[in-house]
This record gives C-alpha cells, sequence and structure tokens, in this order.
C-alpha cells in the first residue's frame, strides 16, 4: 500500500512495531522510485504515547500529515469458546482501540490547527457479515466500522474524513499462505462473483481515492473492494445449475 501511493505521488511513512520489515520496504520504494518518498518510524498502536511520538516523528519527516490508514491488525483461528480473555483483548487491542489511539490523537491535532485531514481505516467484508473462527478480529473490526461512521459524521463538518475500505482476500502478508495452497485458493475463486482474488494494489488504489480531494464529500463510507465475494451467490448458488444458465 505504501509503494502504491508513493508511485501516486505521496510521501510516506509506514509504521510497526518491527524495525527491519519497515526498512525492507522503504529500501524497495527507494530502489523504485527514488529516496525521500518512503520513512519508516516504529510504533505500537496499542501504546498512546508511542502513537503520539510516531506522529511527532511523522510531522518532522513530512512536514505536514495530510492522511492516516489504519492497517494494523492481528488475529489466530480459533473456536470462539476456547478464546481466552487475554486472546480477545490481544486483537482488540491491536485493531480496535489501536485504530482509537491514532485517529483520536491524529483528528486532535487536526482539528485543533483547524485544518482538515483524511483518514481511511482497513475492514474487510466480515465486520459485517461476522466470521465464524475468528470472533476477535470480527469483533473488533464491527467496532471500527461503527468508529468509521461515528466519526465521519461527527468530523465531517470540520474537514477532517473518516473512511474505510473493505478489500477481500489478498494473497499477501497474514492470508499469504493463499498462493501457496492450490485447493484453498481454488474454493476461494470459485466462491468470487469476480473470479480471481484482489491485487494489493487495488485495496492501495481504493485508499488513495478516499484520502484524496476527490473524494471529500465522502464521509463515514465504506468501499468495499471484493469482487462481488461478500454478496456471492448467497442461498441462490443453485441458481446456476439451472436450465439455461451458462
Ligand atoms: C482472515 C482474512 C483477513 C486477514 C486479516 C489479517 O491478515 S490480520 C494480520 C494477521 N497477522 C497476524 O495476526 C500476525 C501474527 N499474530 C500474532 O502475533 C498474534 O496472533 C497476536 C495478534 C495475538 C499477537 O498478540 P500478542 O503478542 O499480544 O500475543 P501474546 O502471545 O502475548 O498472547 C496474548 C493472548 O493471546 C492468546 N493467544 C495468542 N495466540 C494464540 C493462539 N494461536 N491461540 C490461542 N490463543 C492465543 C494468548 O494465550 C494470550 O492470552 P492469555 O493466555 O493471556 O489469556
Ligand atoms: N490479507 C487479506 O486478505 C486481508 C487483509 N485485510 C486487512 O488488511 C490489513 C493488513 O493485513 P495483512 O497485510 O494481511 O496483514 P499483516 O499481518 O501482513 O499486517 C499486519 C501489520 O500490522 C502490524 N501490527 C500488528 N500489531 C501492531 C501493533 N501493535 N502496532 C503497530 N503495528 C502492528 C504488523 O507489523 P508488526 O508486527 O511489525 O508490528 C503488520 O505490518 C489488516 O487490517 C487486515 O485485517 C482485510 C481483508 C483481507
Amino acid at each position: 500500500m505504501a509503494a502504491e501511493f508513493c508511485r501516486l505521488g505521496a510521501r510516506v511513512v509506514v509504521c510497526g512495531r518491527t524495525r527491519e520489515s519497515l526498512d525492507e520496504t522503504v529500501r524497495r520504494i527507494d530502489g523504485e522510485l527514488g529516496e525521500g518518498r518512503a520513512f519508516a518510524v516504529t510504533v505500537d498502536v496499542r501504546d498512546p504515547e508511542s502513537v503520539a511520538a510516531m506522529l511527532d516523528r511523522a510531522a518532522d519527516l513530512l512536514g505536514e500529515v495530510d492522511g492516516l490508514v489504519n492497517n494494523a491488525s492481528g488475529l489466530f483461528p480459533i473456536d470462539a469458546e476456547k478464546l481466552t480473555p487475554g486472546g480477545f483483548d490481544a486483537v482488540v487491542r491491536i485493531v480496535l482501540n489501536g485504530t482509537w489511539h491514532c485517529t483520536s490523537e491524529l483528528g486532535r491535532r487536526w482539528l485543533a490547527a483547524g485544518r482538515g485531514g483524511a483518514v481511511v481505516n482497513v475492514l474487510t467484508p466480515y465486520a459485517w457479515t461476522g466470521a465464524p473462527g475468528i470472533v476477535h478480529n470480527a469483533s473488533a473490526k464491527g467496532g471500527v466500522l461503527a468508529m468509521t461512521r461515528t466519526l465521519g459524521a461527527e468530523w465531517a463538518g470540520r474537514g477532517v474524513r473518516v473512511n474505510a475500505v473493505a478489500p477481500g482476500w489478498m494473497p499477501v502478508g497474514g492470508t499469504d499462505f493463499l498462493a501457496g495452497d492450490p485447493e484453498i485458493r481454488r474454493r476461494l475463486i470459485d466462491a468470487i462473483p469476480a473470479g480471481r482474488l484482489l491485487r494489493a494494489e487495488e485495496t492501495a488504489r481504493a485508499a488513495a481515492y478516499l484520502l484524496s480531494d476527490d473524494a471529500t464529500y465522502v464521509a463515514g463510507e465504506v468501499l468495499t473492494i471484493d469482487g462481488g465475494h461478500h454478496l456471492s451467490k448467497g442461498l441462490y448458488e443453485f441458481m446456476d445449475e439451472l436450465p439455461g444458465r451458462r
């Protein structure tokens, strides 16, 4: 996502807890586009003080911070009845609390300065469909959906826009196992009306639209990019088999 933003002309601070992976991302962007577009700053989004320090550093590096993408997440598949309080908390603190810490800290700064800005939260369609097997992450993403709509309305009149993208399956990061398992990949693709998996650059482009001035009248909205997957064939999957189809 950072690389695609830079290709579109942005200057970007990439954040996370692991210095090496941030530096690797910056190195890749430097190699493609030249130095000075991307910078690495470590942060733990669960810690408000770490978030404030990250935003101070981002402002030093960029001059002004115009946008924020809340992308950090974590999950492990588990039956709901086996999930401990600590396990639920661990995921909610990254996804829901982390999104709040970053958004509230930067939103306050923008409002105090009397200037606008744009936030894009990274959701998934299961924020509203639910996702058996990952109740912690689905609950947290559902919370971020409510936060997106609430702040989208609360801050729209003061130039701070809060929106979200909801990507379908991308064989990257937490789901890169998809690329290596032909059977899972085939079953997924079969269920997606668009007939293929999502490319990471497509998510980045959708987020870039919401961050851009082309979206100044878009507030509290969720842009779903899943090839129709969550709509899918639903209750009527059998319709494909009826005479006259295909
Ligand atoms: C699906 C499509 C969408 C995709 C989205 C993504 O890709 S998102 C990105 C995907 N990528 C990633 O998620 C990155 C890799 N994932 C992670 O690093 C972890 O999953 C994490 C997010 C929980 C880390 O949080 P942490 O460092 O704070 O963890 P900790 O070790 O300190 O444990 C805290 C609590 O959690 C419990 N617990 C932990 N693991 C398991 C488990 N497997 N089983 C059961 N329980 C588990 C542990 O027992 C403890 O609870 P207790 O005993 O105190 O009640
Ligand atoms: N992959 C997919 O198919 C889909 C992904 N999504 C969403 O896209 C986003 C990215 O997912 P993906 O790239 O797959 O996952 P990754 O696991 O690759 O990325 C998660 C990122 O979050 C960072 N992170 C985790 N915890 C923290 C923390 N406490 N503070 C700061 N950063 C943290 C990780 O860096 P580090 O560990 O170094 O801190 C890592 O860079 C997520 O919000 C996910 O829910 C949505 C739909 C589908």
